[in-house]
């Protein structure tokens, strides 16, 4: 079974440069880049937030051009805002990203995943930031939809819970064959789970393929103006390289 995604040469003005891209079902591909690289930018586009130029399409239907209710089922999106500032139980919220008529155990299922069952009636606006992300991502994840596009979902989680909430959507893309694609900042937590690696700089794909061989590679001082001494990232201290690796290792659609 595979199904995939791709988007043919979608941009998004002054934001992001044209790019292709396809991902496919049963991958968790880590999305990185220095701030203002363009990641929520890319992740904007692939959901048609912002008017992007091109066209996404999943499974060969057109991403904008679906009902509410398929586009729910096909695919969700969390975005880096955690403002949440709604007077809605957790119960409700995570609701809310179910297509109609759908059966609402999910609801229980989901806030159970992300430790949530206890905090079900509590209002979201009443809860901590990290508390809060985890409502928000229990929204994105309780139609089990076949794409995920997710900002910076381990943003404001504590240790343990990133651990888990990696560990979680690694389950999905490889035993429920969902395509995930996320954008972070951890580049050990990149390099730990993640299946293909995109690196972003100057609004535009820098780098695309496995993850050890990049996270090693030239793009580290070049883009991101670091390397790894002694098993830690420390700032370079040397002539910035040019990156030497293209985008190579591309998964092309299935
Ligand atoms: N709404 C917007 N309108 C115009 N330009 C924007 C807008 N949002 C972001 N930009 C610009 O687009 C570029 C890419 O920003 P983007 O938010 O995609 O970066 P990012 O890699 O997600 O950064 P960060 O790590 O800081 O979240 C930046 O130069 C930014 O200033």
């Amino acid at each position: 079974m595979t199904y995939s995604l791709i988007a043919e040469a979608v941009a998004l003005p002054n934001r992001l440069m044209p790019t292709d891209l396809a991902l496919e079902s049963g991958a968790l591909v880590c999305l990185i880049g220095p701030n203002g690289s363009g990641k929520t930018s890319l992740l904007h586009a692939l959901a048609g937030i912002g008017q992007p130029t091109g066209s996404v399409t999943i499974e060969g239907e057109v991403l904008n051009r679906l009902h509410p209710d398929e586009r729910r089922r096909l695919f969700a999106f969390l975005p880096a805002s955690r403002d949440a500032n709604w007077p809605l139980s957790v119960a409700h919220v995570a609701a809310l990203g179910l297509p109609s008529g759908a059966a609402p155990d999910a609801v229980d299922k989901v806030l159970d995943q992300l430790g949530l069952a206890d905090l079900a009636t509590r209002r979201i606006d009443h809860l901590s930031t990290g508390e809060r992300s985890r409502v928000l991502i229990a929204r994105a994840l309780v139609a089990n939809p076949k794409l995920l596009l997710l900002d910076e979902p381990v943003a404001n989680l504590d240790p343990l819970w990133q651990l888990r909430l990696m560990d979680h959507l690694r389950r999905l893309a490889h035993e429920e064959k969902r395509a995930i694609l996320l954008a972070v900042h951890d580049l050990d937590l990149a390099g730990l789970y993640a299946d293909r690696l995109i690196i972003m700089n100057n609004r535009q794909i820098a780098a695309d393929g496995d993850p050890a061989t990049l996270l090693a590679g030239s793009h580290m001082p070049a883009i991101f103006g670091i390397e790894r001494k002694d098993g830690s990232w420390r700032p370079f201290a040397g002539e910035a390289p040019t990156p030497s690796i293209g985008r190579s290792g591309r998964f092309q659609a299935g």
